[in-house]
């Protein structure tokens, strides 16, 4: 008890055994290698290859593994072992019996040896298995399995010793079960358990055959040639009970004494009801009595075995020992030894049972998967159990079940619950609701399930088992199931002896670098299987990778490398595509900013020269409005001499030949002329064309102007109203023939003119007035008029002359204070320069003079209404005129200046003052002083 006490529950290294998952191979069309692009799809980036090197040259740190080549010792408590059974099985008494001979004729003995030799060569190279050394064994899957599924070829290592097929039934004694009768025979309790698969030598190994006992007889003959050393101090005795649980009709679970007198057998609580013990004093008896037993053993006939075990058989021998006191013997310790032959799983397509015999199968493979289960989940110093059996072994514990019927029956669930349940408790070493409750008694500890319907005792005990195979192709995956089942229990390495022609053409070419890789690659434990897991990985991978490229993106959803990165690319191409755009428009808004700015400069250079022109109009404005005022102010000043003027030029142009006359009436308001509110002055211009001239116009200027009034009634007779200069008067024609007269009133055109008009001159007495028409063209006409008529005739130049006749009726001027001043002139100097030196035109102008009336009061004063809207010319008063020339008069010069300057068609300024109704005027005014 004091071992249960400190129990060596080191965690076990362990080792998940996993093959590689089925995958169906691509066919591949040739084994030619196929290139990989060097350069990356544009729309895929490059990646990185695998570090598949860097993974598989790490060296994993393999936790410490016991040593199980020492499993005979001591030290373990737990120790498999592996024996192969021969591939060919010589029948039993073939050695003693003669062949029978199909013919008379006797056989080459060389052939006969070679045919042997050949048969066996064949057979061995059906081996699925094959022994490395003591410890270890290779399994080979078969070639159709290479191929089809693509298993690897595994190492199993790490048995306390491998029997090979022709090891003898005293080797496996000697290394595997007599260091347990040792222990036994000491005092110490022990096991052994063969498992294996249907017909793989388990009831071979355990019983054997009366030629070739097998490890109960050899332990049997063992234990009694040895009795006599046990201490004489105490005595032991033996007895021995065997029997067996099997599957009625595959319904349910039985127990059956095998003794010659046992019956059926019935649990209650942890111990089995009804079990008979035999005591036993040798070896003889006992094998005697195992012989009959295995008599009644249910067995049958399969496909697999000729002798198929068909239940579970269980040998117990227990030995009792007494100490001789005073009083008799006292029991010491009972320590049993228990050997038990599993019934072997099997398959049904090898087996070939039915009915009931299939419903058996599927018991005996329920029990074995249990009792693999238990295996699998215990590690070393862990669990293990048999139903039925008192007790079992694991290092110092033992187990009782005390409900295997029900864990066999158990559903699939409860049997993987349970499994989990040893696995917690023995890893965990603590028990939780799931277990139950927890005793200790005599024989160890006991754990009971409710839930579960079983309980457990721990004994200490010490066992072992042994793992028998069969090394046929046929039975690869019975073995490779069998020693998955004990994977716990050793190392397993991994090992790649698959032929590299098949993996040229299967793995492709990928697969190189795993030839570079060590042939074995020791791993162990869980490190092991995730290694293997991570390879199975990047053989994925790889195998992904292997194909060509352009499958990528059918196998991207299964790489989330190629995926990320494809996302990568396209969320960059994105960027990209988005960022040109925005540089784009960015450009674009650059260009329309450039043009926008252009244009506002020329919108500011327009600006600019608007304001520069309104400056200019500005400047313009004013100076119009200075004349405005100047000429305001004439007005005024006329208008403050309180002299009424109205007059009413008549300009009559009177061609040679007028066959039509084109009338024009203009009358101008001058705002020189009227500037005054008074006055009013009306122009009328009648043109009339000459005889030849068709076109000849006829200018009526009308002049109404109240400020011609003269205020100054006291007006010399030398003073005239208006004085009309050479420019003053200026006829342009403008479209139609329609001639602009310009009467600049002179500054002094407030001269009063006083007329004094008598009646029998009123027609001849009017002033004619000269006027010198260059031509239409010209727009110059030169208009001199006084209050007197003027007939001015050209002597010299009879064919162009200008005749102005200025009436002014004397009966409208007021006489009283009023000198008239009548002057016809009938002079011969020519004062109207013709248009043109040719003789072909005559234009003939004839501006008559009518009504001009200076009286203020006169009632017949007529007044008509300014009818001008615009002022288009400034017209002088007449009067102004007069006054300014007649100031200006030199006669003595005038009389001077030369004849030909009228030739041109301008007058100079300075010339201007000096016309010839200046001259006449001047004459008139001369003559009239000398009167
Ligand atoms: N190591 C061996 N050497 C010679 N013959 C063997 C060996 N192992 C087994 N055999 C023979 O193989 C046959 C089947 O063996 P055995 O009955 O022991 O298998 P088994 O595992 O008990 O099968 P089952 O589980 O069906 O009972 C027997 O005839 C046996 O003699």
């Amino acid at each position: 008890m004091e071992e249960m006490k400190s129990p060596p529950l080191t965690c076990p290294n362990t080792v998940t055994v996993r093959r590689n998952p089925h995958r169906k191979a691509r066919p591949t069309p040739s084994t030619a290698v196929p290139q990989i692009p060097t350069s990356p799809s544009k729309n895929l980036p490059e990646i990185s290859s695998f570090p598949i090197d860097e993974i598989l040259s790490i060296q994993i740190p393999q936790n410490p593994q016991p040593d199980l080549s020492q499993a005979s010792s001591t030290s373990n408590n737990l120790n498999v072992f592996l024996r192969i059974r021969p591939l060919v099985l010589v029948k039993s008494g073939d050695q003693n019996s003669k062949p029978r001979a199909k013919n008379v004729w006797p056989k080459n003995p060389a052939k006969r040896v070679a045919v042997k030799e050949k048969s066996a060569k064949e057979k061995s190279s059906e081996a699925c298995i094959t022994v490395n050394d003591s410890q270890s064994v290779t399994l080979s899957p078969p070639l159709a399995l290479q191929t089809s599924k693509r298993i690897r070829s595994v190492v199993y290592q790490g048995f306390s010793y491998v029997f090979s097929a022709d090891s003898s039934q005293g080797k496996v004694y000697e290394r595997m079960l007599n260091p347990l009768v040792e222990e036994f025979l000491r005092g110490k309790s022990g096991m052994l358990a063969a498992l294996g698969p249907s017909g793989s030598g388990k009831t071979h190994t355990i019983f054997g055959s009366p030629r070739d006992p097998g490890m109960v007889s050899l332990a049997l003959q063992q234990i009694f040639k040895g009795t006599t050393s046990i201490g004489s101090e105490s005595r032991r005795s033996f007895y021995l009970s065997i029997f067996e649980i099997y599957s009625e009709r595959g319904k349910g679970e039985r127990m059956l004494d095998l003794s010659p007198d046992g019956g059926d057998l019935f649990m209650q609580q942890s111990t089995i009801k009804g079990l008979q013990e035999v005591i036993i004093s040798d070896a003889a008896e006992a094998e005697f009595l195992i012989s009959r037993a295995m008599l009644r053993r249910a067995t049958a006939m399969t496909n697999a075995n000729s002798q198929s075990s068909r239940s579970q058989c269980i040998i117990n021998i227990r030995s009792t020992a007494s100490k001789p006191d005073g009083k008799g013997n006292v029991p010491v310790k009972d320590v049993v030894l228990t050997i038990v032959d599993l019934a072997g799983a099997e398959r049904e397509k090898k087996t070939g049972n039915q009915g009931s015999r299939l419903l058996e199968s599927n018991f005996i493979n329920n029990t074995s998967m249990i009792f693999g289960l238990c295996l699998r989940v215990c590690r070393l110093n862990s669990v293990i159990w048999i139903p039925g059996q008192p007790c079992c072994a694991i290092d110092n514990y033992q187990f009782h079940c005390i409900s295997a019927r029900r864990i066999v029956g158990a559903s699939k669930e409860s049997k993987e619950a349970i499994g989990e349940a040893f696995s917690k408790f023995f890893v965990d070493q603590v028990p939780t609701g799931l277990f139950g409750r927890k005793e200790e008694n005599d024989t160890g500890m006991r754990f009971s399930f409710p839930k579960l319907g079983y309980s457990v005792n721990v004994l200490q005990l010490k066992h072992c088992y042994i793992l028998t195979v069969k090394p046929g192709e046929e039975d690869y995956l019975d073995t490779s199931y069998l020693l998955r089942q004990a994977s716990p229990y050793m190392k397993i390495k991994f090992d790649n002896v698959v032929d590299p022609s098949n993996l040229v053409s299967n793995k492709r070419h990928f697969q190189t670098p795993r030839v570079e890789q060590p042939k074995r690659m020791k791993f162990s434990g869980l490190e092991a299987c995730s290694i293997e897991e991570a390879k199975s990985i990047v053989e994925e991978n790889q195998l992904s990778e292997d194909g060509c490229l352009k499958d990528i993106k059918d196998h991207a959803p299964v790489k989330p490398n190629a995926v990320d990165l494809a996302k990568k690319e396209r969320n960059h191409q994105i960027t990209q595509n988005f960022a040109k755009a925005v540089w784009n428009v960015l450009k674009q808004y650059n260009e329309k900013l450039k043009v926008a700015e252009s244009e506002m400069k020329i919108l500011i250079d327009k600006l600019s020269s608007e304001n520069t022109r309104n400056q200019e109009l500005e400047r313009e404005l004013k100076e119009l409005k200075s004349c405005s005022n100047c000429s305001r102010e004439s007005s005024e000043a006329i208008t403050s001499s309180k002299t009424n003027t109205d007059f009413k030029y008549g300009m009559k142009l009177d061609g040679q030949k007028s066959s039509k006359v084109h009338e024009t009436s203009l009358d101008i308001n001058s705002p020189h002329l009227r500037t005054s509110e008074h006055g009013s002055t009306s122009l009328k211009y009648e043109s009339t064309p000459g005889q030849d001239e068709d076109t000849l116009p006829q200018i009526t200027l009308e002049c109404d102007s109240p400020k011609l009034k003269s205020s100054e009634r006291n007006s010399t007779p030398n003073n005239y109203g208006f004085t009309p200069r050479q420019d003053q008067v200026v006829l342009s024609q403008e479209n139609l023939d329609v001639y602009s007269l310009h009467l600049w009133a002179s500054e002094t055109n407030s001269t009063p003119l006083n007329c004094d008009t008598t009646p029998e001159h009123e027609k001849d007495k009017l002033s004619q007035i000269n006027v010198d028409i260059d031509s239409p063209n010209t727009k110059r006409s030169e208009l001199n008029g006084t209050t007197e008529n003027y007939d001015i005739s050209s002597s010299q130049d009879q064919d162009v002359f200008s005749q102005i006749n200025v009436d002014v009726p004397s009966s409208n001027l007021k006489t009283s204070e009023c000198h008239t001043i009548s002057e016809q002139c009938n002079s011969p100097t020519r004062v109207m320069e013709p248009l043109d030196s040719s003789p072909s035109p005559k234009k003939v102008a004839s501006i008559v003079c009518n009504n001009v009336l200076y009286s203020e009061t006169s009632p017949n004063t007529s007044h008509k209404p300014v009818t001008i809207e615009k002022p288009k010319r400034r017209l002088m008063p007449a009067s102004s005129i007069l006054l300014r020339d007649i100031s200006a008069l030199d006669v003595e010069d005038e009389f001077e200046k030369p004849k030909g300057n009228r030739n041109g068609k301008k007058v100079a300024a300075n010339e201007g003052k000096i016309t010839q109704g200046n001259l006449s005027l001047l004459r008139l005014l001369k003559t009239h002083l000398r009167l």
